[in-house]
């Protein structure tokens, strides 16, 4: 990824991709703490847009409040930020990845002394999870790790060391052949994939997993209203592994995996072992908004041009 052409946002000014570079004893390399955020800008008739960008600014933001990190740059000059990174590479979709990480002037435990620096990068990115996998479904894994404790890792923030926990798990499943892995929680319940959140279908109500222990995720949100307008009910819920087993349709939703069907969970079938019609619906729809296809959602976009 570091040896490129192109340009980094860094520290409020764009700087030659291969010059973005941090000291090896940068205080969040050693220690883990860093937020940040994914977020996709698609191609439109109108030009590119970014995908819900306010809502990613705030998450961020809200991130650092969490944290104590004090931000050198306001909302607005973190969206400018965003949107000149776009441009200046030339990019008409691309997945785009701010971070606000502490620095290298002190190490130990407390961050305070350190410079806050933030970051900007944007680079193609195609289907997360694969083309098939958005056509066709995955093969999920319930991994042995669990997610976070709610009162030990704080999920309203999206924190660089929290996918320590997301890549032990990821890497256990797919070390045995599954493209991703669900997590319980620590009672047992459904929380989310390693980097996405849960969707299942039952008797043509859409549910998925409360925000306890897995991320406030923009997607999450997106399709819920999006399921909502196709005319679905849709209800937040603490969900079983075997409610998932059982359900007629599953999927995850995330920035990089946008909307991606699950046909398996723990060797079991999900309905009819593909994508399901609903899911298909909600697949569609989602899709016609990012790509600005839909009227109904082109609040949700911010022209880049
Ligand atoms: C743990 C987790 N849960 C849910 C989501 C969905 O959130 P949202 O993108 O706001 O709908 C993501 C995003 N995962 C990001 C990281 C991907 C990566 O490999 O890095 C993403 O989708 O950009 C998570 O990391």
């Amino acid at each position: 990824m570091s040896d490129r052409d192109g340009f980094i946002w860094s520290d409020g000014k764009l700087i030659p991709w291969r010059e973005a570079n941090i000291h090896v004893l940068t205080h969040s390399l050693h220690y883990g703490m860093g937020v940040f955020e994914g977020i996709r800008a698609y191609k439109t008739p109108q030009g590119t847009a970014i995908f819900r960008l306010p809502e990613h600014v705030k998450r961020l933001f809200n991130g650092t409040k969490i944290f104590q990190m004090n931000m050198p740059y306001s909302p607005e000059e973190i969206t400018k930020g965003i949107i000149d990174t776009v441009n200046s590479n030339k990019l008409e979709a691309c997945y785009i990845r701010p971070i606000i990480f502490i620095g290298s002037q002190k190490l130990g435990i407390s961050p305070k002394g350190n410079t806050i620096h933030t970051a900007i990068a944007a680079w193609e990115w195609g289907a997360y999870l694969g083309e098939d996998g958005l056509n066709k479904g995955i093969r999920v894994k319930t991994s042995s790790f669990t997610r976070h404790f709610v009162n030990s890792s704080l999920v309203r923030a999206k924190a660089s060391g929290y996918y320590i926990n997301s890549i032990l798990a990821n890497q256990e499943v797919t070390a045995n052949g599954y493209d991703e892995a669900l997590l319980l929680d620590t009672e047992g319940y459904v929380s989310e994939g390693s980097g996405e959140n849960l969707f299942m279908v039952r008797n043509g109500i859409v549910y998925t997993p409360d925000l306890a222990s897995c991320l406030d995720g923009i997607t999450r949100d997106s399709v819920m209203q999006i399921a909502k307008d196709l005319g679905y009910e849709v209800r937040e819920k603490r969900l079983t592994r075997d409610e998932v087993y059982s359900a007629d349709e599953a999927f995850f939703t995330g920035t990089a995996a946008e909307v991606t069907p699950i046909r398996e969970l723990d060797d079991r079938s999900i309905g009819d072992g593909e994508r399901g019609p609903i899911t298909e619906r909600i697949q569609k729809t989602y899709f016609d908004a990012v790509y600005g296809r839909n009227d109904q959602y082109k609040k949700w976009l911010t022209y880049v041009k």
